[in-house]
């Protein structure tokens, strides 16, 4: 089917509304949800209607053509009752994608060694058009797999990984370069396959933008929890004398390190720990080993940015936000950032409060919120 977004896929649960109807409809949700602590005026950055995903993952449903009794292959989503859907064309992933699907089908299904138990096929695309393709399959891959796929990958211009139980194949990279345009300074970046990356290019440079905006250069040091590949990190650094950034994942605090230095930036210490264990080494609850190298009480943070996962603060990292002196604290789950706050507001001010639409045509919405101690 060639569906309006995402058509009756559950992946879109508002996809019978305009882009205007479901933003108005979430921002109310939003403002109810937080009036008890703010009455200040939202910032809300738009998403683009179209094409604005630039990562997707697809199932991949096959048929046999009983008349030429070739194999036919299609993308497809599950529906609202589990039921498998077969998808011609998807108009909210990048133009990028939108035009490789079908080519990449036509090659496929060219060979059976190609389509025979192809399972899933993921996108990463970036806005210099590079193009990371994971082909994800039921059986094992061998050398001659590799050869027709190395075929695919030059004449289709991407980047291949062949992935299995136990397996993965990189034919030839496993990240994907990006630039980034923010407040008129190009900062370049690696994404790597299956490390965290924002899911919407435009909405996320308007996020780092705002935050950008939002805070004043210091002479004192940033504290970062959650870095991810250091997508805020990086721009933020500017604003800071040192920063200190940390993330659980190993994929994406490697990500973190290359980022650094594709930019030349020399003021970032990235740790690979779980907020979690940061607050108990800030601490002193017991010895890392990981951070033999490192200086916690060199220092001198005055600001503390947290862009965690969907369930949001555990009770001793919030506990560690109130000591801060700004909060600034991204969240993609309105709940879990409602029950954050519930406790962050004894102690501090919110002053600025946004809602990005990166997820447009769904329920979900990323909100920015900026909180300032308040003074005794
Ligand atoms: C929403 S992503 C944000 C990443 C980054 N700020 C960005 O914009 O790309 C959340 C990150 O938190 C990491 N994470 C999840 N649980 C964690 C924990 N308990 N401690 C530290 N990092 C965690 C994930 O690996 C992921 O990179």
């Amino acid at each position: 089917m060639n569906c309006k977004y995402f058509g009756t896929c559950a992946s879109c649960t508002l996809y019978d509304k305009t882009y205007d109807e479901q933003l108005n409809y979430k921002i109310q949700r939003e403002k109810k949800r937080f009036e008890n602590f703010t009455n200040i005026e939202f910032d809300i950055i738009k998403s683009s209607e179209k094409n604005f995903r630039n990562r997707a993952e697809f199932r991949v449903w096959w048929e046999k053509d009983e008349n030429s009794k070739k194999d036919i292959l299609s993308f497809a989503m599950n529906d609202f009752n589990k039921d498998i859907l077969k998808i011609d064309s998807c108009s909210i992933v990048s133009s990028d994608i939108s035009n490789l699907m079908p080519k990449l089908l036509i090659e496929l299904e060219k060979d059976m060694l190609l389509s025979f138990r192809l399972f899933a096929i993921e996108f990463l695309n970036s806005s210099t058009h590079d193009m990371l393709v994971t082909l994800i399959y039921h059986k094992k891959l061998e050398s001659d797999w590799c050869e027709l796929a190395k075929k695919i990958e030059n004449k289709l211009n991407i980047k291949i990984i062949g992935r299995s139980r136990k397996q993965k194949i990189i034919l030839s990279d496993d990240f994907i370069n990006e630039t980034l345009t923010i407040e008129n300074q190009e900062f370049k970046f690696a994404y790597e396959e299956n490390g965290f990356t924002q899911p919407n290019t435009n909405v996320n440079i308007q996020m780092i933008e705002w935050v950008l905006k939002n805070t004043k250069s210091s002479t004192k040091d940033l504290c970062e929890l959650y870095c991810g590949g250091g997508n805020f990190t990086i721009p933020l650094s500017k604003k800071f004398n040192k920063v200190l950034a940390t993330e659980i994942s190993k994929t994406s605090i490697k990500s973190a390190l290359r980022n650094c230095k594709l930019n030349n930036i020399e003021n970032i210490e990235f740790i690979r720990m779980s907020a979690e264990e940061f607050v108990e080494a800030l601490a002193e609850k017991r010895p890392f080993n990981r951070l033999k190298n490192i200086n916690l009480k060199a220092y001198d943070f005055n600001t503390i940015f947290m862009d965690p996962p969907r369930s949001g603060l555990d009770d001793t990292t919030r506990n560690l936000a109130k000591e801060f002196e700004n909060v600034i604290y991204i969240s993609c789950n309105p709940e879990t950032l409602h029950r954050d706050l519930q406790e962050l507001v004894k102690t501090h001010k919110i002053v600025k409060f946004a809602l990005f639409d990166q997820f447009a045509f769904t329920e979900h919405i990323e909100s920015g919120v900026i909180l300032k101690k308040i003074e005794n």
